[in-house]
């Protein structure tokens, strides 16, 4: 089964990446490139990630790993053929190095092939090249960049009811993600016959951005990771369906610093009326509606983000849990992804534990929260929301909301 409705149906399959050897690339000279503000102590790093996944299998939830789909799909002439030109594209290579690269690549097995394509190859692996780039690159050079953010596999694909929006990354550290993903939902078996929303090649669209407020209501942040183009394509992917997929989006504007890099770092559902909002920008966040039009998408307002959506999903108000923190616990806490909840039911979610008060104030809105340890994986600022791609969930239908 595959479908996924809503943030907060209870989570049947998610997709997640075991964090592996392309975390151990990250030096200071790379890490602000490679988007991660530290370097993480990789060996801790899959303990709190084996940890995350151990909770969410005992409340029932079946995991399936990244690198395990892509080696499989490597067995696949066609798939692996897709994969090798996408590294293959790469203008900087040129033309001698890219005939030596398309060599080596075509000796690996599917794992080691996997695990060129997930943690790179620097230029000291490769042992000997042919040509002026090869010559001038620096020996701890990459050949073939390293995708650290995999990790978050939240932001390269969503599933939108039973169809799959493959994203287009905007940063170019991670564009490459996308050609795995694609290349998993394309050639699986497990997910043969699926039809996809969105395609790599289009407009910048980030999955972090997009939040299923209810089934027909989509929120899509937008900015520097997601272009307003991108918001505008994926609401006329989603109402030219057949029996469409949604009946409006809302693209709500977020300012881009590092802290806030998509809107599921400021804003997350616990419930299936309830959000969590970054007390600090609650009041400001404001939604453009998009609903069918007769060519184009019509757009209306701007109008306060909460208002906007409550009206959208049919309800009177929609319940904003008020951390009522004090603006720097605030601060503090949404760097470390206190806002990044993943719900595995209606009120029932995942958070880092090092968000003390946040958490606590979840629980006194009667949310239950599984705390799990996230003092590595957080240093690409991500939490439990960014970790995870939900794949099923139970269908919230359109009879959900109280
Ligand atoms: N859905 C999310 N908030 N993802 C977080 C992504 C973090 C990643 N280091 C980046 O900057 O792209």
């Amino acid at each position: 089964m595959r479908y996924v409705d809503s943030e907060v149906g209870r989570l049947h399959t998610v997709l997640l990446h075991r964090p592996g050897p392309e975390l151990a690339r990250l030096t200071p000279r790379n890490n602000d490139t490679l988007l991660f503000d530290g370097i993480p102590w990789v060996g801790r790093a899959q303990e709190e990630h084996d940890a995350f996944a151990a909770r969410l299998r005992e409340h029932g939830v079946e995991v399936l790993y990244l690198t395990e789909l892509l080696t499989d799909v490597l067995a696949i002439e066609e798939a692996r053929a897709e994969l090798v030109d996408a590294v293959l594209a790469d203008v900087r290579l040129g033309d001698a190095l890219r005939r030596r690269v398309r060599d080596h690549l075509g000796y690996l097995d599917p794992p080691s092939l996997a695990r060129v394509l997930t943690a790179g190859l620097a230029h000291e692996e490769l042992r000997s090249g042919g040509g002026l780039v090869y010559q001038l690159m620096d020996r701890l050079d990459f050949v073939v960049d390293p995708l650290p953010n995999l990790l978050f596999t939240r932001d390269s694909s969503v599933w939108i009811r039973d169809r799959v929006a493959v994203t287009s990354l905007a940063m170019s550290a991670r564009r490459r993600e996308t050609s795995i993903t694609h290349a998993v939902y394309e050639h699986h078996p497990r997910f043969a016959g699926v039809a996809t929303a969105y395609d790599p090649w289009l407009e910048p669209l980030e999955g972090g951005d997009v939040l299923l407020l209810a089934p027909g209501v989509i929120a899509v942040g937008v900015g520097e990771r997601t272009a307003p183009a991108g918001a505008e394509r994926l609401a006329r992917a989603l109402f030219a369906h057949p029996d469409p997929l949604a009946h409006t989006v809302l693209a709500v504007p977020i300012a881009q610093t590092r802290a806030t890099m998509h809107l599921d770092t400021v804003c997350t559902m616990v419930d299936v009326d309830t959000v969590l909002m970054y007390p600090n920008v609650a009041d400001d966040l404001v939604a453009y509606t998009l609903t069918p039009g007769a060519a184009e998408p019509a757009v209306s307002g701007p109008e306060p983000f909460l208002d906007a959506a409550a009206k959208a999903m049919g309800l009177d108000r929609l319940r904003m849990i008020h951390t009522g923190l004090d603006s720097v616990t605030a601060e503090r806490e949404q760097w470390d992804d206190g806002n990044n909840t993943l719900a595995i039911a209606p009120r029932l979610c995942v958070a880092y534990e090092r968000n003390v008060e946040t958490n606590a104030q979840l629980e006194r809105a009667g949310i239950e929260v599984i705390r799990i340890p996230g003092s590595e994986l957080g240093s690409g600022r991500g939490g439990p929301r960014c970790m995870s791609c939900p794949i099923s969930r139970e269908p919230l239908g359109d009879s959900a909301l109280r």
